[in-house]
């Protein structure tokens, strides 16, 4: 078993969560992605990654994931990416402590893999600038660079297209249907609403934004339509990116776990605050 306790040439970083506080597709690019706009509110609650440095060139992820195989892994496959990209021989032992719910809407695997590349870019000494590593990152998913940028953002493009912004920090209730939906699913599905006009940061910070994944969602996942109606009871419930997780705002701490603690059984959750900057970039000191 490998020794993960922290030295010197031991980093350990956080991979923040994320919501879309709105999700509007404005159309289809050549290459088949989405053109979207959207907010992406990164929180203070993800998974945790360990890095070590090795005295020779193998690299290692522990402990294998119940549903990803540990090739398709989005952290070993950042490593590898990342040290093709700068010709690097070494290696390293990744410890990847997973609480994210996979396939939710909140972008735990871009999440880890930007951590990784951020991680191993300080640990590596390659001194590659974030824009570099967003540019990596976002061959592996569309949301990879967001966090790695490592500010809440208003985004456009496919995601890559990001400008920080300072949103009022609350408190959300995420909460996770018994059901797993694929991204690739929903964007291929023909009766998803793909016109929706370009709006201005302004519009969104006035309200009344809303996901245009949601009502393709709802109907085809009955769990994630009830989610919403009963989160709806407490305080205005939306979807996160394609689901499955739903999320609500609250005022404090208290409100949003007094939610949690009577969520439907066969759902979960977790409580989490809205975050401007990473907890990622906090924890490597990136300025
Ligand atoms: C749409 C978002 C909003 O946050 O949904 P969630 O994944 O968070 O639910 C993301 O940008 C998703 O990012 P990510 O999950 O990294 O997507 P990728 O792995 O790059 O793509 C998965 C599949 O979704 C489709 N896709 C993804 C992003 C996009 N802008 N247009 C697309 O059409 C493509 O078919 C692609 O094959
Ligand atoms: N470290 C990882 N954590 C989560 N999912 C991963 C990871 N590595 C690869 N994946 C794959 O990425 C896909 C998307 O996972 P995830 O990022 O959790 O969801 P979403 O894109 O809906 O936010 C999953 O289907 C999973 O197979």
């Amino acid at each position: 078993m490998t020794d993960f306790s922290t030295s010197a040439d031991t980093l350990v970083v956080p991979c923040p969560a994320k919501i879309n506080l709105f999700l509007h597709i404005l159309g289809r690019l050549p290459n088949g992605y989405h053109q979207l706009q959207t907010v992406f509110q990164l929180l203070d609650y993800g998974d945790t990654l360990t890095v070590r440095q090795r005295q020779d060139s193998q690299l290692t992820l522990s402990p294998d994931l119940a549903d990803v195989d540990n090739k398709d892994n989005l952290v070993l496959r950042a490593a590898i990416a990342l040290r093709r990209f700068a010709g690097y021989q070494g290696g390293a032992d990744l410890y990847l402590e997973k609480r994210l719910p996979i396939g939710g809407g909140i972008g735990g695997g871009s999440s880890d893999a930007a951590s990784t590349l951020l991680a191993l870019n300080q640990l590596w000494q390659l001194n590659l600038s974030l824009d570099t590593l967003a540019s990596i990152g976002q061959q592996l998913g569309a949301d990879v660079p967001v966090f790695v940028h490592g500010a809440t953002a208003w985004a456009e493009g496919t995601g890559e297209k990001l400008t920080p912004l300072s949103i009022p920090s609350k408190w959300y209730l995420v909460l996770r249907p018994n059901c797993f939906v694929s991204t690739g699913e929903i964007f291929s599905h023909q009766q998803l609403t793909r016109q929706d006009a370009p709006i201005k940061i302004a519009a969104f910070l006035e309200g009344g934004t809303g996901n245009s994944c949601q009502p393709l969602v709802r109907k085809l996942y009955p769990e994630v339509d009830k989610a919403l109606i009963w989160l709806d009871k407490f305080s205005p419930a939306m979807l996160t990116g394609t689901g499955s997780c739903v999320f609500a705002s609250f005022d404090n701490e208290d409100a949003a776990r007094a939610v949690l603690a009577q969520r439907p059984e066969g759902t979960e959750g977790f409580v989490a605050r809205g975050v401007d900057l990473s907890p990622a970039h906090t924890a490597l000191g990136i300025a």
